[in-house]
């Protein structure tokens, strides 16, 4: 584990630091730290040849950019043989210029700027905590990257080498108080090291507990500190907490103090929101949604896994590119353990009937790719169960035929979950209630959409997207702001609609007002709320109804009754469950009690009897890559579609699913 890693300007500058652990969070500012020592005895005093300086129990590594005069810098317990460091300093080294190379040019020249004329230093407010968020995520991906790459290449390097024996196998200790020996002549464990060194330091201290997380620090210009990773206690001076406060597990409802206790959502300022701080066309030009038809509907593209993985975010290709050397080295390490179908299929041979006996390891395999692919356990048994059942007596004849069998049964059991059995065209059901002829006394009513989910999953991010598309086709679109709970809710609703209302049709404005917020506020009941938009909606022509709810625990009964108040009260024309596609077991609990408690607590009154949820927009496509198994688990658990797939943050980030390009990323080794 590392201590300490920062970037610097030569001129003395620390454009970017991140301390590790708390013990060495004074690397930086003490003088007597390895960094500061290293800086003036290698660096300055250019005492040390090689690129590794040890002082004080500390290893320091670090590497130049001569033309941008950046230092990069390491530092990690001497101890411990940490094999990465060199690919990470490198690593760094290359991301960094490539993302920031600008902003550091520019910054130099300011530099040089203040040492001509002092005036300039006002004028020059460098916010590195800003300006280098983005390059705190980067280096977070890194990282761990190069940290699970290098527990495997430990492991493999293992399992080639250790055959364990009794005595190397002990059981794991609870007792932090136990100082396991290290001798410093044998090759260590990189934990195990960690764990001694910890051990003996809360011996000297008089404790034995463990430590706490991870702690993070940057620098900037002003040479203040501020840590990010406790920023609700920003204001507070830092203190350490002497004792853990156990947590109270209990069954009862939360009360409102616990509810506002446990809202984490920040309090957003409307000016710094996501959407608002883009600048307007960058929201609809990184990619098109979709292309227009003869009729002149505006339709969504298909989501397509070799053509929609640029939706990823590039900095993971970055990332990727800068980790290949040792992908191509451990990827030499592990090939003897070959394909995940590759090996499976291949363990199934000769002609004969196929009984359970021989499908069970291959149906084993199987289960795991399905679960790696970030399928719901349950789901991949059942799954496996199906494909089992209609193998088992079939007669194959020789590998091959083994191989497609079991690939095609797979391939139809995922095709037959994913089919849509119900339309997923919401634009022909929009338009069918619209012109349906009615009674002349009777008023045209909107046509209804709730979104629902658990929160920050991105329900009002994709309400808009699919606002977005809906007033691209013509429709005029009334968004009712049904939460009225979480802070900044309404707000983030107002800058989308402001947005959405600019952009217009086709990026035309229009008099007439494609898109409207109804928004009454916080704390009222959202189920009169939805109920006074559809009025609205009817009374002033607008088309359809978005109505954005508040995010809530599936298991959280007040307020899924609430959801279902909604639901009985103004019978929305579709129940939309919003769900992120990182989420795996989970996706089957949340979409399982969302749609019982709709369907119990709704059916308690009359109006709406039983309703459940009518489909899926699955959130953060773009993040899993072809990790796609959420939408099988979805789709199995509720035989509701998919309607749309939402892959990114700008308003045309949203596809449809056709079952094919999922069947394929899953069979996807
Ligand atoms: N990468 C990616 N991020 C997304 C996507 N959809 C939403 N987000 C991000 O997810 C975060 C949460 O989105 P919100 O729309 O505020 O989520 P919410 O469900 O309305 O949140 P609550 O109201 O708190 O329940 C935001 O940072 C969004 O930008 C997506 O498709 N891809």
């Amino acid at each position: 584990m590392l201590d300490y890693c920062s970037i610097a300007h030569k001129g003395g500058i620390v454009l970017w630091s991140r301390s590790f652990t708390p013990d060495v969070a004074q690397l930086a500012s003490s003088s007597t730290s390895p960094v500061n020592s290293l800086i003036r005895e290698a660096l300055i005093e250019g005492r040390t040849a090689d690129n590794k300086y040890e002082k004080d129990g500390y290893a320091v590594k670090w590497t130049f950019v001569n033309d941008l005069e950046l230092i990069f810098v390491v530092a990690y317990q001497r101890i411990l043989q940490l094999a990465y460091v060199d690919d990470l300093l490198a690593a760094m080294k290359r991301l960094f210029v490539q993302y920031f190379q600008p902003f550091v040019t520019a910054f130099a020249q300011s530099l040089h700027d203040i040492t001509t004329n002092t005036a300039a230093i006002q004028d020059t407010p460098w916010n590195f905590t800003k300006s280098f968020q983005s390059w705190d995520v980067i280096f977070d991906k890194l990282l761990k990257g190069l940290e699970e790459k290098a527990a495997l290449d430990r492991k493999s390097r293992l399992r080639s080498t250790v055959r364990p024996t009794f005595e190397t196998i002990t059981p794991p200790s609870d007792d932090h108080d136990t100082i396991p020996s290290i001798d410093p002549d044998a090759p260590q464990d990189e934990e195990q090291i960690s764990r001694s060194v910890q051990a003996l330091k809360n011996r000297l201290r008089g404790r034995g507990g463990r430590r706490g997380p991870r702690g993070r620090g940057r620098v900037d210009v002003a040479g203040s500190r501020e840590s990010v990773a406790d920023s609700d206690s920003d204001s507070q001076p830092k203190r350490k907490s002497k004792t853990k406060i156990q947590r109270k597990w209990g069954d009862e409802a939360p009360t409102e103090s616990d509810m506002a206790s446990l809202d984490f959502s920040e309090k957003v300022d409307p000016s710094a929101m996501d959407t608002g701080s883009h600048d307007l066309q960058s929201l609809v030009d990184q990619s098109s949604m979709g292309t227009r038809t003869q009729d002149g509907l505006y339709e969504v593209k298909d989501w397509d896994f070799a053509k929609d993985r640029n939706v990823r975010d590039a900095t993971d290709d970055a990332i990727a590119n800068a980790l290949k050397p040792l992908d191509a080295k451990l990827s030499t390490e592990s090939s003897s353990l070959g394909s995940t179908f590759g090996s499976i299929f291949a363990r199934l041979t000769g002609s004969k009937a196929l009984t359970e006996a021989d499908l069970k390891p291959v149906l084993d395999a199987v289960k795991h790719h399905l679960m790696k692919k970030n399928v719901a356990v349950d789901i991949a048994e059942k799954v496996c169960e199906g494909v089992g059942e209609s193998l088992i007596g079939r007669k194959v004849g020789g590998f091959q035929t083994v191989n497609n069998a079991v690939r095609v049964a797979l391939s139809t059991s995922l095709t037959r979950i994913l089919t849509p059995k119900t339309s997923t065209d919401l634009l022909l059901s929009i338009r069918t209630k619209l012109s349906s002829p009615l009674p002349s006394s009777q008023q045209r009513m909107p046509y209804t959409i709730a979104f629902v989910g658990v929160n920050g999953v991105g329900k009002s991010t994709n309400l808009s997207k699919v606002c977005f598309w809906l007033i691209q086709n013509g429709l005029r679109v009334l968004i009712a702001a049904c939460d009225t709970f979480r802070s900044g809710a309404v707000e983030q609703l107002r800058v989308h609609v402001r947005n959405l209302s600019m952009l217009g049709v086709n990026g035309a404005t229009d008099s007439k007002g494609r898109v409207e917020l109804y928004e009454k506020g916080y704390g009222k009941d959202a189920a009169g709320i939805a109920r006074e938009a559809i009025t609205y909606a009817r009374d002033n022509d607008f088309d359809v109804v978005l109505i954005d709810t508040a995010g809530r625990m599936q298991d959280n009964e007040p307020l899924m009754r609430a959801l279902a108040k909604l639901v009985s009260l103004n019978s929305p024309d579709k129940i939309i469950f919003v769900g992120e596609a990182l989420v795996g077991n989970e996706a089957v609990d949340q979409l399982t009690k969302f749609d019982r408690a709709l369907r119990d607590f709704s059916s308690t009154t009359s109006v709406a009897k039983g309703r459940g949820i009518d489909g899926m927009l699955v959130t953060k496509w773009d993040t899993v890559d072809d990790k796609v198994g959420a939408a099988l688990s979805m789709t199995y658990v509720t035989g509701q579609p998919i309607f749309f797939v939402g892959c990114g943050q700008t308003y045309t980030d949203l596809r449809q699913l056709r079952v094919s390009n999922v069947v394929q990323a899953i069979m996807k080794d």
